[in-house]
């Protein structure tokens, strides 16, 4: 498949194995199965008797192994891959990851799915200590770290270097003789490890990657975890206690693959809660609900079910939008939605409907399906959205960190109807989106980072915070919140 149109952008995706002679091969079937995270770029590195070998490349993880060749060259009987969609840094191959360390005895890799908040200031350190930079990217900086720490054995400069990283960081670390992971403070990016009938041992981003390659799930990676995997088995340990759960809700809403579990709640489920909740807070009278292809189709199937209103498939998505890379400029994603998403006209033709979709970011798709939902012949459109108003920006790991960018930075509710054309819209409120994922988790957040809806972040937002603060105070954003 080419690359595809997205209006809300991926996350990366982290994948390693540990003990299989078939290491390389599972890496990219992983990866396969996290491709939806991240389409810019794709790399793997294997663990050869000691001996790290990497290939990496630009575009989708097919594109980047067109070659059986460069897929058979990366021996070992341990390997590590990643998928790239950024958040920080150029689009250029030097920020594919993995990255490879080789300047100190122990060479290694890394895979990092998050966006640092203080990696500014940790570049101006490490570059005042002689550090040359390999990209321009967030991620590198772990290894950077690692390399410069002063702690005398590998595992505790692992542990100091994660202690040093602010924001979101999932990561994957192939050494030599081991295998390592580690989650953020907060675990904002999901982590989950797995075993193979082989003995292997699998941590990778989502659980639909351990199905992808048989592994039967073990848990998921707590905050504060390091986890070590070498021959002697699995080590589970902390390189901080000082945590607090609050995984992305946006993993659960958009990002993460239904056939995917976080923390116990299977994503598919949890978008049907959502899309149901969304049905009792604002009902309405209608003859059809449509979701939106594809991440909207779970919530659509929750409305529909709620509300006895008929689900039907109004719209198609055309599995082959040929582009080249995810475009920079409104006109560019407006042709992108337009090549992807078509009408059944016989579904809409002279009804009353009900459009769910997961989100509304810049308004592009919601406003380009009403005028064709119009144009094919709807009586009235009403449209509903399983989250709630996308108001704030994220700085842990996804690609909206300009407030002016939201339409629900820039519009009251009525406002952005007008906007995108509706009959009317609705959001799900806050509560009713922790009470559809429902962690078990009685923190003060649920479990859950919702602040892009609230504003509420769960962390000092360090290098970013005086540029947000500029940004939420000229457009007003926590005026009329409680
Ligand atoms: O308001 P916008 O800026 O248009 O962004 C919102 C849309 O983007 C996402 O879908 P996306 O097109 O990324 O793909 P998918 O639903 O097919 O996964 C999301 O599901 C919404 O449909
Ligand atoms: N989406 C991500 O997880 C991105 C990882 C990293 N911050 C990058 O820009 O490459
Ligand atoms: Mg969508």
């Amino acid at each position: 498949m080419a690359n595809e149109v997205k209006s809300l952008n991926d996350e990366c995706g982290v994948f390693g194995i540990w003990g299989t002679p078939d290491a390389t091969r599972l890496t990219y079937d992983g990866l396969h199965a996290l491709q939806h995270r991240g389409q810019e770029g794709a790399g793997i590195v294997s663990n050869d008797h000691n001996q790290l070998h990497r290939y990496r490349g630009l575009g989708l993880l097919a594109q980047v192994f067109e070659d059986p060749q460069t897929l058979e060259i990366l021996n070992g009987n341990s390997a590590i891959g990643h998928i790239r969609y950024a958040t920080a840094g150029s689009h250029s191959i030097n920020n594919i990851q993995p990255f490879l360390f080789e300047n100190i005895s122990n060479h290694f890799a890394i895979s990092h799915n998050g966006n640092l908040t203080n990696a500014d200031t940790l570049k101006r350190e490490l570059s005042a200590k002689g550090v040359q930079f390999q990209s321009d990217s967030d991620s590198e900086l772990f290894g950077d770290l690692i390399e410069v720490s002063e702690m005398d054995n590998f595992t505790d400069k692992i542990k100091d270097a994660a202690n040093r990283m602010r924001g979101g960081f999932a990561y994957i670390l192939m050494a030599t003789d081991a295998m390592y992971a580690v989650s953020d403070p907060n675990g904002l990016r999901p982590l989950v490890m797995g075993k193979r009938a082989d003995g292997s041992v699998v941590i990778c981003s989502e659980t639909c990657a351990l199905d992808q390659v048989r592994a039967e799930f073990i848990r998921d990676i707590q905050p504060g975890e390091l986890i070590k995997v070498d021959g002697d088995g699995i080590k589970i340990g902390h390189y901080t206690t000082d945590t607090e759960l609050t995984v992305c809700s946006m993993e659960y809403i958009y990002f993460a693959r239904p056939d995917s579990v976080i923390h116990g709640v299977s994503v598919h489920e949890a978008r049907k809660r959502m899309g149901a909740r969304v049905a009792r807070e604002h009902p309405v009278k209608a003859d059809v609900v449509l979701g939106v292809p594809n991440s909207s189709l779970s919530a659509a199937i929750g409305y529909a079910n709620e509300s006895g209103i008929p689900y039907d498939m109004g719209m198609i998505k055309n599995q082959y939008v040929a582009r080249t890379f995810i475009e920079p400029t409104q006109k560019k994603r407006e042709r992108g939605v337009s090549m992807k998403l078509s009408v059944v006209k016989s579904v809409i033709e002279g009804k009353d409907i009900v459009l769910v979709d997961d989100s509304i970011v810049r308004g592009t798709t919601s406003r380009y399906i009403v005028q064709l939902l119009r144009d094919a012949g709807a009586k009235s459109i009403h449209v509903r959205i399983a989250s709630p108003d996308l108001k704030f920006p994220c700085f842990y790991g996804i690609d909206i960190q300009k407030p002016s960018e939201l339409i629900g930075a820039n519009y009251s509710v009525d406002g952005i109807r007008d906007q995108i054309g509706a009959d009317s819209l609705g959001y799900l409120s806050v509560d009713g989106l922790i009470d559809s994922i429902g962690l078990k988790c009685d923190n003060q957040y649920h479990g859950l980072c919702t602040a892009y809806f609230d504003g509420k972040y769960p962390t000092p937002l360090y290098d970013y915070e005086a540029m947000y603060k500029r940004e939420a105070k000229r457009l007003h954003l926590y005026e009329g919140m409680d």
